[in-house]
C-alpha cells in the first residue's frame, strides 16, 4: 500500500481543565490568535500561519492530547490515507468536513504506536498576520513547527513513520545499539515529530517557532514580571540536537511546550543524519546543562478514538536519565579526556 504524501506537522488538538485559564496562556502569555471559539473550545494560530488553526483547546475533565494531525498534499491523499490504514488494520474513522471546526473531510486514525492521528488537506484560509507587527507581541510566534512524543520502543516508531517518508535528522544512541530518541521530518527542518523514548504512548510535547531569540527571552522575562516563572521547566539554552534556541514551559494543565528557534534546513536528499552518543553532556543542551528530570519523567496522556485516556506501556530498554545522570561516569564533555565525570553541579 503507498503511504499518504504528508507535507507536515499541522495542528494537535489538547484537552483542557480550564478554557479561562489556557486561554491567558496561550493568547496573553504566547500571543497565539484566536482565530475562532465556540462554548468549549478555542482555534488557535500564530502569526504567519494562514490555515484555521495549529492548535485547539478543548475544555474537558481530563488533561490530555486528543488528536496530532498532519496536512497532506491534496484531497485524494486523505483518500489515499484511508486506505493505508485500512490496510494496516488499524482504527479508521472519516470525519466529514467540519467534524472540527475549519478542517475539511479528513481521516482519523489509531495510529500502529497507539496516538490519535488525523490527516487533512482542505482547511478555511484566514488573514494570515505574518507583516501584521502592530499585532506581534515581544514574543511572536511564528507556526507550529514539532510534535515530540514519547513512545517505548524508537527504532519501531521510527520505522513507522519512515514507511510514511519520513526522514530521520538526528538520534541518540549508546553504543550498545540503544536508540534513546529520534527527530523526524517530512518539512525541510529537523523534525515534524520527535520519538522521546519512555513510557507511551503519551504526548511530550508540542513545539512553535519563533524567529529570534531575543523572542523567547522576552517570554521569560514576561513570565516573570507577572510572577509565573514556575512555568517556566527548562531552558531558555542552545540544544545540541538540531542546534534550535528553546525554551520549555509547562501550561495550565501540565501540558509541555516548546519554543524554538533556528534549526536548520534538511530538505536534499543526501541530507546526512546525525548521531549524538547518548553520554555527550552536549547532546540535549549544547552548554552542558543538566536536564531536569521533569522533562524526563512527565508527560501528557493520550486519547482514543472514543475520547478514553489510552493505558501506556513500560519502555523496557535503558532510559536515558537512567543512563546519563546515573552513576555510569562514563559522560563527557571532550572524548579526549580519560577521566570521563560528571559537569560540575550536576543535579540528581
Ligand atoms: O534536548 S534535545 O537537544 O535533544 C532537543 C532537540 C530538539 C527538540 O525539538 C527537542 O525538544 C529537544
Ligand atoms: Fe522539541
Amino acid at each position: 500500500m503507498t503511504p499518504p504524501d504528508v507535507i507536515r506537522c499541522a495542528y494537535a488538538e489538547l484537552v483542557v481543565t480550564d478554557l479561562e485559564a489556557s486561554r491567558w496562556f496561550y493568547t496573553e502569555l504566547l500571543g497565539l490568535v484566536v482565530t475562532a471559539e465556540d462554548e468549549d473550545a478555542l482555534y488557535l494560530r500564530a502569526f504567519e500561519e494562514y490555515l484555521h488553526h495549529s492548535l485547539v483547546l478543548r475544555k474537558g475533565s481530563t488533561p490530555a492530547l486528543a488528536r496530532l494531525a498532519y496536512r497532506v498534499r491534496s484531497p485524494e491523499e486523505v483518500d489515499r490515507a484511508e486506505a493505508y490504514y485500512r490496510g494496516l488494520g488499524v482504527r479508521v474513522e472519516r470525519v466529514p468536513a467540519g467534524t472540527t471546526r475549519g478542517i475539511g473531510e479528513a481521516v482519523r486514525i489509531e495510529d500502529p504506536l497507539g496516538f490519535p492521528v488525523e490527516f487533512f488537506y482542505d482547511a478555511t484560509h484566514v488573514e494570515r498576520f505574518t507583516q501584521r507587527y502592530d499585532l506581534h507581541g515581544a514574543g511572536a510566534i511564528s507556526r507550529l513547527d514539532h510534535f515530540n512524543v514519547v513512545v517505548p520502543d524508537v527504532p519501531a516508531a521510527q520505522h513507522y513513520y519512515e514507511g510514511l517518508g519520513f526522514k530521520v535528522s538526528e538520534d541518540i544512541e549508546d553504543t550498545d545499539g540503544t536508540v534513546y530518541a529520534a527527530w523526524m521530518y517530512r518539512k525541510s527542518t529537523v523534525h515534524d515529530i520527535a520519538l522521546t523514548g519512555g513510557d507511551g504512548p503519551r504526548l511530550h510535547h508540542i513545539a512553535f517557532a519563533t524567529h529570534e531569540r531575543s523572542q523567547i527571552l522576552h517570554l521569560c522575562d514576561h513570565l516573570g514580571a507577572v510572577r509565573r516563572s514556575d512555568q517556566i521547566e527548562r531552558g531558555p539554552g542552545r540544544h545540541g540536537v538540531s542546534n534550535a534556541f528553546y525554551l520549555y514551559l509547562r501550561d495550565p494543565d501540565g501540558h509541555r511546550i516548546e519554543i524554538y528557534t533556528h534549526d536548520y534546513y534538511t530538505g536534499d536528499p543526501d541530507n546526512p543524519t546525525i548521531t549524538w552518543d547518548v553520554h555527550d553532556n552536549q547532546r540535549r543542551d549544547w552548554w552542558g546543562n543538566p536536564v531536569v528530570p521533569s522533562w524526563y519523567a512527565e508527560a501528557s496522556p493520550v486519547l482514543t478514538l472514543d475520547g478514553e485516556v489510552r493505558d501506556v506501556r513500560e519502555r523496557t530498554e535503558a532510559r536515558e536519565s537512567d543512563v546519563t545522570i546515573g552513576a555510569d561516569g562514563f559522560s563527557y564533555t571532550r572524548t579526549d579526556e580519560g577521566e570521563r565525570g560528571f559537569k560540575v553541579g550536576h543535579q540528581v
